[in-house]
């Protein structure tokens, strides 16, 4: 592992049974950054998340997540590990019949021995850092869904962790409230100190909060910078994402047999 990456990808090739998603993967994420996973549909974006939390174990290649090398990690190892990770993975779902004090309370209660009074305070102190303390005493019911993203952002950071793993936070979100949830995710980082890696769609809010983004395409990484690197690149791939381009690298059409054989047609001259 380079001296200053907390997060490294050495080689990783994956399948799921003789379905191979990932293959020669490598990537880095510096200690402190934040970093955003791009790229269609099914790229093996998701994967590459659970690979890191050691939900998924590579084929061939290292994993390494701090001090851990997670390919071949045992479960005492993986239980470490866990703790010092949050997660807020698309619709971050909080405990219904839990108050919202309660859902951010939970990690604490489940992980620590901490007393209640000390819980409480922490608690607070993370609502207070997504700005929704008034909201402590109240049922998810009763929020609403960029509130409930905000404190399920503060069940997850509620351990400090110091790896975070974001699978679309921005999913179902009005502009306004996927704004305020890049801005905390953005902020809570750069509090916490923490490493991050955000999967997402979402490629003009994500180029104003991280540092740097990969692009993963046919089971690879196709192209990788810096948010200014890629507002300028003229790489075909990188192009028809950032502009929503219908066709390019990634082609409209899903490969087919020649048109005029599937229409019955037969070649020129040949009808
Ligand atoms: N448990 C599984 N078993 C078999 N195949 C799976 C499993 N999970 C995912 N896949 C397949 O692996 C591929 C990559 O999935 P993954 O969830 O990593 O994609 P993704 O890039 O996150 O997609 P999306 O943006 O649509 O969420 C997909 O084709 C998916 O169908």
């Amino acid at each position: 592992m380079s001296q200053g990456n907390f997060i490294e990808l050495e080689h990783v090739d994956f399948s799921y049974g003789d379905r191979q998603i990932l293959r020669d993967v490598s990537l880095c994420v510096p200690k402190g950054k934040l970093v955003a996973i791009m790229g269609g549909s099914g790229s093996g974006k998701t994967t590459l998340l659970k690979l890191l939390s050691g939900q998924v174990r590579p084929d061939r290649g290292r994993v390494t997540v701090g001090d851990a090398r997670v390919d071949n990690i045992d479960s005492a190892g993986l239980y470490r590990l866990r703790r010092r990770m949050g997660m807020l993975f698309q619709f971050g779902a909080l405990f219904t019949d839990l108050s919202v004090l309660d859902n951010v309370a939970f990690p604490l209660r489940e992980q620590t021995d901490l007393p209640e009074s000390m819980i409480r305070d922490l608690v607070l102190m993370k609502l207070e850092a997504v700005g929704l303390r008034g909201t402590a005493g109240l049922m998810p019911a009763e929020l609403s869904g960029g509130m409930a993203r905000r404190v399920a952002l503060a069940r997850a950071i509620a351990l400090d962790p110091e790896l975070m793993l974001y699978d679309e936070p921005f999913t179902g979100l009005d502009p306004i409230a996927l704004g305020t949830i890049a801005f905390l995710i953005k902020r809570m980082n750069a509090a916490l100190g923490a490493t991050a890696v955000m999967v997402t769609h979402d490629v003009h809010v994500s180029l104003d909060v991280v540092d740097y983004i990969y692009f993963v395409a046919d089971g690879g990484i196709v192209a990788q910078g810096t948010p200014d690197e890629v507002r300028v690149s003229n790489d075909p791939f990188v192009r028809q994402f950032v502009h929503g381009e219908a066709d390019g690298a990634v082609k409209l059409q899903y490969p087919a047999r020649d048109y005029a054989t599937d229409l019955g047609l037969g070649r020129a001259g040949h009808a």
